[in-house]
């Protein structure tokens, strides 16, 4: 690739960042007017009450040292302390960390849970890192933050292209510094070091339940009903699973590398046994499709489960799916959102659809506060109702004011945190 090419793909997903906060900023701004609240309130909720940025520099296994950037932006702490995943990506950018801190802040409103939104991420490349190169990234990383993190503060989580082994050491190196055991630090981590039941599967099961409801609301059944899944990591591939399970065709899948299709239905089993630790699965395979193909097959339920902008005004008009179920942050962009409602197909949002993982993590934390632990069963059981009484509060919002679901959840979303900054007299 040439410089400039490499340029342009920067100043590219520079522009698409800048859209991601912009157009949530938007429809905040949106939310918050339908709701009656001053312009201070936007003014507050705009923008992260903190970001930090941090240089880590990390040995690498060739013995040279490479510097890489990493943030963390904390939304809005008025509710509770500031919570929410750390991704490693190539595309992280200051401008992504902010919007998808403030998607946090807009679930845990949504599932109500006793926090703000937080978000971090590293632009990395994981998958050309050895093992330990990512350790020692991963420890660095939490030495940078450790001032503003902490398990009354702010407690991160996996995201992209993070995991629980991530999880554990970002965990024993904070536990170092602090010279305490603290598992509530973090969660997403292995169940030996205070993991919960669920978690692994918690933002998929929440996705698979969101795909229940509005399945019943438009008279789908979910028995032979066309699944497309976009990304096969964490989310993509048990949601993948989870619709197998349900009976559901799944017939296409994808990663970064591009799609496979069947219209009679992939094994899923055997691509799930397949799958590498960054979701990667299609490499495998020589007879792919593009991921842009894979949005536009003829389908019941898209799920869009891997990064953001990926249904656009360019391919809104041609995707196919009576459902959108948005398991990924930011998949879709504002313009889309638009095209899809008025073109009557029913798209349930990120901040409501992917609130399970995050749901989980608050289950979590709760049990290292506490120090006693549920089954799977009592985690799965409370999830479940979180989930229905979220989606059911979202849809009564925009059946009886007339919104699409995006700004339904917002208003659902944004209302706990503003009511807060306002009792606090921040506002
Ligand atoms: N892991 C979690 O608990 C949660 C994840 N999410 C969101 O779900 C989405 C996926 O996250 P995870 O499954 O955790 O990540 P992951 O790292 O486990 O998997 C990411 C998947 O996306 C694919 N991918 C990466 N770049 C791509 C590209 N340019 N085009 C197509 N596919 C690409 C990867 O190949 C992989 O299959 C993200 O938007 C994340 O923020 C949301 C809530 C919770
Ligand atoms: O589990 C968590 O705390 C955060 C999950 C997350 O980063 C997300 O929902 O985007």
């Amino acid at each position: 690739m040439t410089a400039q090419n490499t340029t342009d793909q920067k100043s590219d997903n520079h522009h698409e960042n800048d859209n991601v906060l912009t157009s949530t900023q938007s429809v905040i701004a949106d939310a918050l007017d339908k709701l009656g609240y001053s312009s201070e309130v936007y003014e507050l909720l705009k923008e992260p009450i903190r970001m930090l940025t941090v240089r880590i520099p990390v040995k690498m296994d060739d013995g040279s040292t490479k510097i890489f950037t990493g943030y963390r932006a904390q939304h809005n702490d008025a509710v509770g302390p500031t919570k929410g995943g750390v991704r490693f990506h190539p595309n992280v950018s200051e401008t992504e960390v902010k919007a998808l801190s403030i998607w946090m802040s807009l679930k845990a409103g949504i599932v109500d849970l006793p926090y703000g939104g937080g978000k971090g991420g590293i632009i990395c490349d994981p998958r050309t890192m050895s093992f330990r190169e990512l350790e020692r990234l991963s420890r660095g990383y939490v030495r940078a933050i450790s001032q503003l993190v902490g398990p009354t503060k702010d407690i991160p989580a996996p995201d992209v292209f993070t995991n629980s082994q991530i999880m554990a050491w970002m965990m024993d190196e904070y536990s170092r510094i602090r010279e305490f055991d603290s598992p509530g630090f973090i969660t997403g981590k292995p169940l030996v070091l205070g993991g919960s039941h669920g978690r692994e599967t918690a933002t998929a099961k929440g996705v698979t339940i969101c795909i229940r409801e509005a399945a019943a609301k438009r008279g789908i059944q979910l028995e032979g009903a066309r699944v497309v899944v976009q990304g096969f990591g964490n989310a993509g591939s048990f949601l993948a699973k989870f619709m197998h399970d349900a009976g559901a065709n799944v017939i296409a899948i994808s990663d970064a590398y591009g799609g496979l299709y069947d219209p009679e239905g992939l094994d899923i089993d055997y691509l799930l046994e397949r799958r590498d630790s960054f979701g990667t699965v299609t490499k495998l395979f020589k007879d792919t499709i593009t991921n842009q193909e894979l949005l536009e097959l003829d389908c019941d339920i898209l799920v869009p489960a891997a990064i953001e902008n990926q249904i656009t005004e360019n391919n809104a008009h041609k995707i196919k799916a009576t459902i959108v179920v948005e398991a990924a942050n930011g998949p879709t962009t504002l313009e889309a959102t638009r095209i899809l409602s008025e073109r009557g197909i029913l798209l349930v949002p990120d901040v409501l659809a992917s609130a399970g993982g995050v749901t989980v993590s608050y289950f979590e934390w709760v049990q290292n506060n506490q120090g006693y632990y549920w089954t799977e069963e009592e985690v799965e059981e409370k999830l479940e109702k979180v989930m229905v009484k979220s989606f059911d509060t979202v849809y009564t919002t925009a059946m009886n004011r007339k919104v699409n679901m995006r700004l339904a959840a917002y208003m659902v979303g944004v209302r706990k945190m503003a009511e807060a900054s306002r009792f606090r007299g921040w506002i």
